[in-house]
């Protein structure tokens, strides 16, 4: 798994940035095939009181799906990207946002995320086709 740093750090990345001062400042792991995130969303992100915007939802979902081709050491775009609204997500409570490779197409990858709750609701589903542009250089 490469690490968000180098050339293609993103460090004012609005999900994943380390220093951009009103970003989301997400870490990640990888679980077996799955690439995750947690995020607690606060009253800056929300929509309707009490509500995650669904801005904010499509963003953690879009960074957890290309995010993860990322990872794996390509320079890659989200060419495509489906949101899901199952339930309101409430602000305040832990959220626990994955992703995984579902298909490949050529250079397109087509990737499923999920955002749940602690009690494993799960709030938002999104499917993701990404555009492979090239490999990272080490
Ligand atoms: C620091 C680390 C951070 C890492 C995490 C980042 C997470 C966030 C990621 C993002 O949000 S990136 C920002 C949002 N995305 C972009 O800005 C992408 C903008 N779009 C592009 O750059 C181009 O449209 C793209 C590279 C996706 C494709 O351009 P191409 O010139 O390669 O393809 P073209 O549009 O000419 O289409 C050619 C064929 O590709 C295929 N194709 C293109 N877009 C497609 C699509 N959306 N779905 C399926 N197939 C697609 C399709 O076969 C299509 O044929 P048709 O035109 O006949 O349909």
């Amino acid at each position: 798994m490469r690490e968000r740093s180098g050339r293609y750090s993103g460090e004012m990345c609005f999900a994943c940035g380390i220093n951009n001062p009103i970003g989301l400042k997400l870490k990640f792991r990888e679980e077996e095939d799955t690439y995750i995130t947690n995020f607690t969303a606060g009253t800056e992100h929300q929509s309707y009181d009490g509500i995650v915007h669904g801005g904010i939802i499509s963003t953690l979902l879009d960074e957890v799906m290309t995010g993860y081709i990322y990872a794996k050491g390509y320079n890659a775009v989200t060419a495509r990207l489906d949101v899901r609204f199952r339930k309101p997500t409430p602000i305040g409570e832990p959220l626990k946002i994955t992703g995984k490779m579902i298909g490949q197409r050529g250079n397109m990858i087509e990737l499923s995320g999920t955002i749940e709750l602690a009690d494993g609701t799960i709030t938002a589903q999104g499917k993701a086709t990404v555009a492979v542009l090239e490999e990272l250089e080490q």
